[in-house]
């Protein structure tokens, strides 16, 4: 928390030291201004406030949400990050305190690739928390009533949204840690209409591609075709990484998509989506399996599913148990373990107990960061599978290209680009994704990427003067924001 507040503190006072800091050191410091720890942070919010460069919506204000607006008091913006708070990472419901991760995510997105941080704005909506011990706090300073819901609620962020798209018509907005059921219908409504992207659902999806990509490399897969995937959580993360990964096994693997969807097991909180679930929404629907039982618990489902790849999105702490790895492990060569909840409190397994249980034959990503560890000759890599690799390079690229929209190619694209920079000798360490110390190179090969499928999807016009991917490397270069504590 200390080291938090310090690196915020920088941040308030001198932006250009803050980021050499941060470009300069950015797996170190990473996790600092970002997950896990900004995770404790908005837990903390109200308690350790102090003011933020951001703008907060409040119900209250419904009638002059313009005004607000026009507050901002910077001329142009290119990324805006919003939240409701609705589901803060794996943390539940945050209220107002969940602008924490608006400003994390953009943090990274000038770090990780070079976005002008004169440029970027966080935002706050609140509708209210149903986070009751939280609202009734006295330091908290959202409303003190249960979220709004229903056509209301998506009126409320219309509002908003529109009116934020008004004043800077050009500018990506991403939507983050809103709840599932609000993400989906956001996307929905919008994806269409505007520059943006929902992180959760799309990020989430793009960078687990990445990473089974490369899981199939280090296990001498020529394709995805052989995955068996259990996924447990069914809300956006889930669906997204589903969604992303059965797309790529269409495109790569000549399957159709309800082929590619039969690879796919999800749990929710009421066990296995299978025959009968009636309290299912449209999204969870596309992976409601018609020849398994509904509700069945996760050991039954490993059990008779014998998958290769285990990812969990809970939010759940300590959901992939012994018994259950060790099932999973006595039927496959060498599975993929993925607890995907942020921060590492809720992560469904450690790294350390992945090495154990597995007696160091699985290959390992989470989404908050593990060090390697090393049990009895075995060394287990731990990889971060975090969205973190994605967005900041796809904001770069919608921007720098003036895209009109973010299609689902971009996003594939994207992930595919992060894929190929981990060569083959690391897949074979286990090594998934290339190392963050190299952020930037990392995104400028993923703009490059984004920015060909963009003009491919006829949402982009190829930047001038760039025939091949060298020049595209360099016009990408040339657009990264360089801090400069010269003057
Ligand atoms: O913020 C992160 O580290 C990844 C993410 O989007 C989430 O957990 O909601
Ligand atoms: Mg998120």
């Amino acid at each position: 928390m200390k080291k938090f507040m310090f690196l915020s503190e920088l941040f308030e006072v001198n932006v250009n030291l803050f980021y050499k800091l941060v470009t300069e050191n950015f797996p170190e410091i990473a996790p600092y201004i970002y997950t896990p720890h900004v995770g404790q942070y908005c837990l903390k919010l109200h308690e350790v406030w102090r003011p933020k460069q951001a703008l907060f919506y409040s119900l209250e204000d419904r009638a002059h949400i313009d005004e607000i607006t026009s507050n901002w008091p910077r001329p142009e913006v290119d990324i805006v990050v919003v939240t409701d708070g609705g589901r803060i990472l794996g943390l539940g419901d945050q209220g107002c305190n969940g602008i924490g991760i608006p400003i994390g995510k953009l943090a990274l997105y000038v770090a990780g690739a070079g976005s002008d941080p004169r440029k970027v704005l966080p935002v706050q909506i609140d509708a209210g928390t149903n986070n009751v011990a939280l609202r009734s706090h006295p330091l908290y300073m959202g409303l003190n009533r249960p979220r709004l819901q229903g056509e209301e609620y998506f009126q409320f962020v219309a509002d908003v949204v529109s009116s934020i798209h008004r004043r800077w018509p050009k500018a990506l907005i991403q939507f983050e840690d809103f709840g599932t059921d609000n993400a989906f219908e956001l996307l929905r409504r919008w994806q269409n209409q505007m520059l943006c992207f929902n992180d959760d659902i799309q990020g989430t999806g793009a960078v687990t591609l990445a990473c089974l990509m490369n899981a199939a490399r280090s296990r001498g897969w020529r394709d995805l075709s052989q995955e068996r995937v259990v996924i447990v959580g069914a809300g956006s993360a889930g669906l997204g990484i589903s969604d992303a990964v059965c797309s790529a096994m269409v495109k790569q693997c000549g399957m159709t998509l309800e082929e590619a969807r039969s690879h796919f097991y999800l749990l929710d909180i009421n066990g296995l989506l299978g025959t009968g679930r009636s309290d299912l929404t449209v999204d969870q629907r596309r992976y409601q399996r018609t020849d398994m039982r509904a509700g069945m618990n996760l050991a039954e489902v490993v059990a008779a599913v014998h998958p290769s790849t285990m990812i969990g999105v809970t939010g759940t702490a300590n959901l992939f148990t012994e018994e259950i790895l060790r099932e999973v492990c006595a039927h496959c060569e060498k599975p993929l373990i993925m607890p995907m909840s942020n921060p590492t409190s809720k992560a469904e397994c450690t790294l350390e107990q992945a090495l154990e249980r597995c007696h160091g034959k699985c290959i390992f990503a989470s989404g908050s960061p593990f060090k390697d560890a090393t049990k009895d000759g075995h060394t287990l890599v731990g990889n971060q599978c975090n969205n973190m690799y994605i967005f900041p390079a796809l904001g770069l690229a919608a921007c720098a290209c003036h895209a009109t929209k973010v299609t689902d190619n971009m996003l594939y694209a994207a992930g595919m680009a992060l894929s190929a920079q981990v060569t083959d000798e690391q897949v074979q360490r286990g090594q998934l994704f290339p190392s963050l110390a190299n952020m930037r190179d990392i995104s400028a090969r993923i703009v490059v990427a984004v920015v060909r499928q963009a003009v491919e999807d006829g949402v982009a016009a190829m930047p001038e003067g760039c025939t091949n991917d060298e020049q595209l490397m360099q016009w990408a270069r040339s657009k990264m924001w360089v801090p400069d504590t010269h003057h």
